[in-house]
């Protein structure tokens, strides 16, 4: 990346455009001399600043060439010399070029300035841009497009900070293995993808939905009213018996309520709603009631 100058633009401007006149603007005796240093001593501390290489080039060639007219400036003092064709003329023609030397290097300076911070806005810019798409990654099911566990858990600490109560339900897709062993892989996403639909569509307005693992979601349900979440569950069940039954699939939904109380465990109300629908999973399949008792 370019270095930029640190000089303050305004102060630099001002002391360019006096320069720029004082060198054209004929004059004598002390005030030449005044211009010439000053002129000497801006074109050094442009020198002292960090353009880079090519710059620096370029400000040499503006200090010497107007070091050359003011040293032919000097001897054109010198009684014995100032008839020399040579230095009459060539005193101005310097310092002019000098002059103009030091204004072209200060508009590529002005111009690589702006070129380094659109540089710079753009980099912030594209910064800013994978840093959402990388906390999307870390918050967001790729397939299903729904919140992730880690999402579930964050979740948690905002449900308990804000005491909210409600109700976690943890569903799993019973048989799923055996959809991608007949219709395979593909299709098994494609029903994972058509399950996060329907549970979306399905879900009261307020609820929170999570892929959090191969063909398992949770709900939050924004109210712990036992209703209204037979309700949900009735919902569901139709909503998806079709899919269900072509598929030869079932769900099998824990239910456990949440509140500010046991969520400081995320951890233990995930193993109590997982036991709960292990417990719905098992009635439906006596071989793994056996395996519970
Ligand atoms: N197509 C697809 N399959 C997945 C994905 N993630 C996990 N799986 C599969 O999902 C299955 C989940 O395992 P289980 O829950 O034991 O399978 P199941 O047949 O539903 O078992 P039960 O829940 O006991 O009925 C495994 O076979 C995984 O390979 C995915 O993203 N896409």
């Amino acid at each position: 990346m370019n270095k930029v100058s640190q000089l303050p633009t305004r102060l630099t401007v001002v002391v360019c455009i006096g320069v720029l006149i004082s060198a054209f603007v004929p004059s004598s005796g002390m005030l030449e001399v005044m211009t010439s240093i000053m002129t000497l001593v801006l074109i050094i501390i442009l020198l002292r600043e960090d353009f880079g290489r090519e710059m620096k080039g370029w400000l040499m060639l503006a200090l010497g060439t107007y070091a050359i007219g003011v040293i032919a400036d000097l001897l054109d003092e010198v009684p014995e010399l100032n008839d020399h064709w040579l230095i009459e003329n060539s005193d101005d023609v310097f310092m002019h070029i000098g002059v103009f030397l030091m204004c072209l290097c200060f508009i590529k300076m002005l111009q690589q300035r702006q070129n380094l911070i659109a540089n710079l806005n753009a980099q912030i810019k594209k910064s800013h841009r994978l840093e959402e798409e990388l906390s999307k990654h870390a918050f967001q099911d790729d397939l299903t497009q729904l919140e992730n566990r880690r999402a579930l858990f964050r979740r948690f600490d905002a449900i308990a900070i804000q005491l909210q109560r409600g109700v976690l339900a943890y569903i799993d897709i019973d048989n799923f293995k055996k959809v991608n062993d007949r219709f395979g892989h593909k299709r098994g996403d494609e029903l994972l993808i058509e399950v996060a639909a329907m549970l979306s569509s399905t879900s009261p307005e307020g609820s929170n939905i999570y892929r959090i693992g191969g063909d398992e979601f949770v709900v939050l349900l924004p109210t712990d009213n036992n209703e209204a979440t037979h309700q949900w569950v009735e919902h569901l069940y139709q909503s998806t018996k079709m899919m269900r039954q072509s598929f030869d699939i079932d769900l099998s939904i824990g239910i456990v309520p949440y509140h500010a109380g046991n969520l400081s465990d995320p951890d233990s109300i995930l193993a109590h709603a997982d036991k709960e629908m292990y417990k719905t999973k098992s009635s439906k399949n006596p071989a793994i009631a056996q395996h519970l008792v």
